[in-house]
């Protein structure tokens, strides 16, 4: 955005065609890479800047964490991934702060695809900082004319806000793939919102977190859009079609984390849990919709 930018990919022939074409043909085609980014593959780079995004996928971001731990003390690490570690049950945060306790820890998360923020299209995203000096440094830094950064101190209701409306919007995927109608992924949205300010509160979030753009407002992206892998995921449960292994679906793994929460501190979560079910195959959209209509009739 501002100023230069080193842009890391672990394949070195991916960096050096993207060096080379100005493109990134695999991930974002039809968008030219702006001047300012140089692509690389060589991480001592990465180590040279004092604020890294991490746009890992959440399961692979404590492996790479750990490993570079001693070149990223001391760095501001703006997590970008939405999701919870299945085996530390952490958020791309709390991964940081465990692993590299001295390094300045923040989030960048909302409503985004980053087609419309590489075509400059109007965009507002949470920048969730608990330090506050650096928050509205990056605040500053990483907002553009097009891109709207809003702050937030409360670093575990961005976590939780994008990581769990990813588990939604596959349940809404489903919903939609499967002909529930669009009356039932308007109760699945709703209800799942529900789930989410219950987690939320058990966790230690600030509630008006995930009314905001890092909660409802991506939560409102993610299920409703079929720009979403986590809602085309759903869609291909829903419709017993294929769905391309290789795709990022942070929902998926992320709901087998949700459930885990959920036994840990005793929450009721019967959205979530069902999608962890219907990620691993071991339930059909038929059962996960009887499950959730022949819970018990309760107050809103
Ligand atoms: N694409 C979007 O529109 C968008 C928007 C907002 C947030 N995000 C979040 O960003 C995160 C990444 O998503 P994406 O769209 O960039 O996915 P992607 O699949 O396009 O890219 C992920 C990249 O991570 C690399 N990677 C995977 N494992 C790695 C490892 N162990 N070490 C180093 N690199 C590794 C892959 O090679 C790939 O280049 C997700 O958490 C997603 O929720 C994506
Ligand atoms: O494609 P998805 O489902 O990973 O969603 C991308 C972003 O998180 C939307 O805000």
């Amino acid at each position: 955005a501002n100023g230069p930018v080193t842009l890391w990919a672990r394949d070195p022939k991916a960096s050096a065609a993207m060096q080379a074409t100005r493109m990134n043909a695999a991930r974002l085609d039809g968008y030219t890479l702006p001047e300012s980014v140089t692509a690389t593959s060589d991480l001592n780079a990465v180590f040279q800047a004092d604020t890294i995004l991490l746009a890992i996928p959440t399961q692979k971001l404590g492996a790479w964490l750990g490993e570079h731990a001693e070149k990223l003390r001391g760095k501001r690490l703006v997590a970008c991934c939405k999701g919870i570690d299945q085996t530390t049950l952490r958020g791309p945060v709390a991964l940081i702060e465990a692993t590299v306790p001295d390094a300045i820890a923040a989030m960048l998360t909302g409503p985004s695809f980053a087609a419309d923020i590489a075509g400059q299209l109007p965009t507002a995203l949470t920048l969730a900082c608990a330090d506050e000096g650096e928050g509205p440094y990056l605040q500053g830094c990483l907002s553009t004319p097009t891109l709207r950064l809003y702050l937030s101190p409360d670093v575990i209701g961005a976590e939780l806000g994008g990581a769990l409306k990813n588990v939604i919007a596959i349940a809404c995927g489903v919903c939609m793939g499967a002909g529930y109608g669009e009356s039932a992924r308007a109760a699945v949205i709703t209800r799942g919102f529900a789930e989410m300010r219950r987690i939320g509160k058990a966790l230690g979030a600030d509630p008006e977190t995930l009314t905001g753009l890092s909660g409802f407002g991506d939560l409102a992206l993610t299920c409703t859009s079929d720009g979403s892998r986590n809602y085309r995921f759903g869609q291909s449960i829903g419709a017993a079609q294929d769905f391309d292994p290789t795709t990022t679906v942070e929902g998926a793994a992320t709901a087998i984390s949700v459930s885990n929460l959920a036994k840990k501190h005793d929450l009721d979560l019967p959205i979530c849990t069902v999608v962890a079910a219907l990620s691993d195959g071991s339930i059909t959209p038929d059962t996960a919709l009887a499950t959730l209509l022949s819970r018990p009739l309760r107050k809103e």
